[in-house]
């Protein structure tokens, strides 16, 4: 791993240093080559490769680039990736007949349904809900389920979702540790705000390595004053879907800044977060490209490994 460490000397004379660069990249390569070791390990045990079911309702270009990497990904990691493609007025009925003739198929392991379903003028909408409700849970790799959601909300989570997890592992393995920490996760989705929220206050353990003990404030648009919430936070992720939004000012000195956000500004992909100026404030912080988003995909490949796993010892 690359760790830039520089020391500046800020123009009114304190000095400071520009925060630690969290390469998702590099820990999201060596995560899959663990996944890669243990899923031959698994095949060479006698069981088949695992396999992934990738569903990509219409052509939306961000969610063909993300399922073609999530194809690539697996295919690196012995794992077989199969991609259904569906076309955008497919209607809720198609899709739902899909998910169970997945759910079904013996020779699928993990399931995945790429979110946004889209939302086409004039076309069907999607009840996106019962979609998710619809995936086996056993099955459920994105960990989307009610049944997964509620097992991490209990503390002994099967599937953890995999940009959290992807987190967790990033802080683990960069030695950062929130415990008894204050953490505030700016964003309240489903997918991301929530789940993380949820798995940093959890005790030692329960969602995988020991990141855990935070006391964590779950902050999001109708929070009053929003930056002071921000400043008290010893680690920030921010996971808002809106273009550096986190400025300087709402970041505490020396705080570890966690960028979810992967936004497209004409040409450009930039984060929630201002990066050049809050890694002048931060001791560490995820670029965006290169931070959380390829984690993502590597804790996928993980939980459709675990899913084959749990499938085999079913059977
Ligand atoms: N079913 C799901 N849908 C969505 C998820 C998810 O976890 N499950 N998360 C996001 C999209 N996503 C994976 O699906 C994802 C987003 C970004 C990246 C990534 O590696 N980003 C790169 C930049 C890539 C680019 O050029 O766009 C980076 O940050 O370096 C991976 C996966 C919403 N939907």
């Amino acid at each position: 791993m690359v760790i830039l460490f520089v020391r500046l000397l800020h123009p009114e004379g304190n000095e400071f240093m520009s925060g630690r660069i969290l390469d998702g990249k590099q820990i999201a390569a060596e995560i899959r080559e663990e996944v890669g070791r243990d899923v031959a390990a698994f095949v060479a045990a006698g069981n088949p490769a695992p396999c992934l079911a990738a569903v990509l309702v219409g052509e939306d270009p961000a969610s063909q680039v993300y399922v073609r990497n999530k194809a690539r990904a697996c295919e690196k990691a012995g794992i077989e990736g199969r991609t259904h493609r569906l076309a955008a007025d497919c209607g809720q009925k198609h899709l739902m007949d899909l998910v169970a003739q997945l759910n079904a198929d013996p020779s699928v392991n993990g399931i995945l349904v790429q979110l946004p379903l889209p939302n086409p003028s004039g076309g069907p909408s999607y009840d996106e809900r019962a979609v998710l409700d619809a995936v086996d849970p056993l099955k459920d790799v994105d960990a989307f389920s009610p049944i997964n959601v509620g097992l991490l909300m209990q503390g002994r989570p099967r599937f953890l979702p995999c940009t959290p997890h992807g987190i967790v592992q990033l802080l683990a393995r960069c030695d950062i540790s929130v415990a008894g920490k204050q953490v505030c996760v700016v964003g309240r989705s489903d997918i991301v705000g929530k789940p993380m929220a949820m798995m940093l206050a959890q005790k030692d353990g329960t969602c995988g390595p020991a990141v855990a003990n935070a006391t964590v404030t779950l902050a999001h648009s109708r929070t009053e004053d929003l930056a002071a919430v921000c400043r008290t936070a010893d680690c920030l992720i921010a996971a808002v879907g809106r273009p550096e939004m986190i400025t300087a000012d709402m970041v505490k000195p020396g705080a570890v800044v966690i960028d979810v956000g992967i936004n497209r500004v004409g040409e450009k992909l930039v984060g929630d977060v201002a990066y050049d100026t809050v890694r002048e404030v931060a001791s560490a912080i995820t670029p965006v490209p290169g931070g959380v988003g390829p984690l993502t995909i590597a804790m996928l490949l993980h939980n459709t490994l675990m899913a084959a796993k749990l499938q085999c010892a079913q059977s």
